[in-house]
């Protein structure tokens, strides 16, 4: 049976906008207050992803969540009508309404841990949202994640769908972007490597001092167990504190894998070489690529600055494997230098792809964080709700409907002003139907 491995891209939100609201992410705080452009956000993102379903890729899309979030707002206090809350909150608590505000569901990496079925004990995909629980505005995200995922992969035979983890500083759970899957082939079982920045039930154990670890070791052991993997499947590796506290808040800013490559950076783990043999002897053959980056050549602050590993490795159609990379790898010398050799080296990586997803990439996300990887067999595939896998017409339709409904200017005057809730309903109403989607708002029920 022929299997791929689907990329689930998130659909930039009406209310993109630049709050720094991440401690941690150096990006995200230096944009803090900055305008952005919602229109160039969505289409960016769409590009990206109608580039790879032209190279062959099996593409999908991951619809954006209610912003601003007034139902919590009214959680925190704010009462009246949706206009009253939203004016009251900018007044009284503008940090309040901006975190209410912010579209960060579109870094659909940490949407949720999928494993799929060649992994998992009873032979289906599992899904667990993420629950985002270090930053207030991204653990507003899980409960409607969870909505979309069971629209989309909607199939009791072919999907499991569990909970997000309980919202607490010990499960600490940011998804797929500390979770790597290496295998030899989509369609055959393969090791999951879950990587987290603490143990939180054991604080003599090595973690960050400067900057928030956001996912723990309990998080990673309950996502494993949900999912029926088991020791010879799933490894557990601390992350580097060290670079953490230099602004490597995900895993995915320092390593990436695809298939039988693993990418990383020779700084990326605690205890580098004895990670790298526990995946060699789990992973159990002599066809894994380790492709480790040194300091040397490329340092982790240049790293962060251009996002080197926040890059996606796909497996095209002829088995070469290729990067996708944001613009900024190829502004920054020493990290195009390192990319364009990279390709002549013999492994299985020979092109480079470059695409400007500048809005994303300020907030501190760049192409991997945009995605979402669900590895499907062709009947898991069909089970796939057809509407939100990109299409040309799909490529039409999205794009006119971001002309019609998004800003191209956003700043906090924007935010505390109730139209732009309006504006957003009637984009997430449209947009529910274009991807046959139903009712998954609480404005729409
Ligand atoms: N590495 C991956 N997979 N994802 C990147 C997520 C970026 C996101 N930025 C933000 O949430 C910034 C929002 C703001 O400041 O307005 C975050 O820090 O969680």
């Amino acid at each position: 049976m022929k299997y791929v491995e689907a990329n689930f891209d998130g659909l930039v939100g009406p209310t993109h906008n630049y709050a720094g609201l991440s401690v941690g992410n150096v990006a995200s705080l230096n944009n803090a207050a900055a305008v952005s452009n919602p229109r160039a956000a969505v289409k960016q993102g769409l590009s990206k992803m109608k580039a790879l379903h032209d190279m062959g890729m099996t593409q999908g899309v991951l619809a954006p969540q209610e912003r601003p979030d007034v139902y919590t707002l009214r959680r925190l206090g704010f009462s009246g009508s949706d206009a009253q809350v939203i004016q009251q909150a900018a007044k009284q608590a503008p940090a309040l309404l901006m975190a209410c505000s912010s579209a960060s569901s579109m870094w659909t990496a940490n949407a949720a841990t999928v494993s799929p079925s060649a992994d998992t004990a009873d032979k289906r995909v599992h899904f667990t949202p993420a629950n985002l629980a270090n930053k207030f505005h991204r653990s507003l995200e899980p409960t409607t994640t969870g909505r979309i995922l069971q629209r989309i992969f909607d199939s009791e035979q072919h999907f499991a769908h569990h909970q997000h983890l309980p919202d607490n500083d010990l499960f600490g759970d940011e998804g797929a972007a500390n979770h790597t899957r290496l295998c030899s082939d989509y369609g055959t079982a393969g090791i999951e490597l879950f990587v987290f920045g603490k143990h939180a039930t054991d604080l003599s154990q090595p973690a960050p001092s400067k900057f928030p670890a956001r996912h723990t070791l309990e998080a990673c052991q309950a996502v494993a167990r949900l999912h029926g993997l088991n020791e010879s499947n799933a490894l557990f590796i601390q992350q580097n504190p060290d670079v953490i506290d230099q602004g490597v808040f995900h895993n995915d800013v320092i390593a990436v894998g695809n298939g039988n490559v693993l990418f990383y950076h020779e700084q990326a783990f605690a205890n580098s070489s004895l990670v790298i043999e526990e995946i060699e002897r789990k992973f159990g053959d002599s066809s894994l690529y380790l492709i480790e980056v040194k300091t040397r050549e490329v340092s982790v602050q240049e790293a962060i600055k251009s996002y080197l590993f926040n890059t996606q490795i796909i497996t095209q159609a002829n088995g070469d494997m290729a990067i996708i990379a944001p613009t900024e790898c190829k502004e920054h010398p020493a990290v195009h230098a390192y990319l364009s050799e990279l390709v002549t080296r013999g492994t299985p990586i020979k092109q480079i792809h470059y695409f400007d997803v500048k809005q994303s990439m300020q907030n501190g996300g760049g192409p991997a964080c945009l995605r979402l990887r669900v590895a499907l067999s062709e009947q898991e595939l069909a089970a796939v709700n057809q509407q939100c896998l990109m299409s040309d017409t799909l490529f039409a339709q999205l794009n006119d409907w971001a002309d019609k409904h998004y800003r191209d200017q956003l700043s906090f005057a924007d935010l505390a002003d109730p139209a732009l809730l309006t504006e957003s309903r009637e984009a997430l109403d449209a947009l529910t139907n274009t991807l046959n989607l139903g009712s998954i708002y609480q404005f729409q029920s």
